[in-house]
């Protein structure tokens, strides 16, 4: 699948970053703790460990499971 513009509307199930990492879940803490959770972007379907763009960047991306690296773009393509 491919997100149009800057993916702010992607509803795909992309869960994996530009270097292979798997997303970390946005309801989790772990090993990130942050500020996007679903009750405070309530339309930005933060779900499971989906790739989304809830703060307007250029492109869908998550939090990583690597604990050294917080968050990376994720590998889905601009359509
Ligand atoms: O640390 S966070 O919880 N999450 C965070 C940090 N960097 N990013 C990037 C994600 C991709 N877009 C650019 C910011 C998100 C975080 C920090 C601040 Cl200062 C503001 C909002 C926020 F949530």
């Amino acid at each position: 699948d491919c997100y149009e513009g800057n993916g702010s509307s992607y509803r795909g199930i992309t869960s994996e970053t530009v270097s292979g990492k798997k997303c970390q879940w946005w309801n989790s803490m772990s090993p990130h703790s942050h500020q996007k959770t679903e009750d405070k972007f309530p339309n930005a379907d933060l779900k499971r460990n989906l790739c989304r763009n809830p703060d307007g960047d250029r492109a869908p991306w998550c939090y990583t499971t690597d604990p050294s690296v917080r968050w990376e773009y994720c590998s889905v393509k601009k359509c």
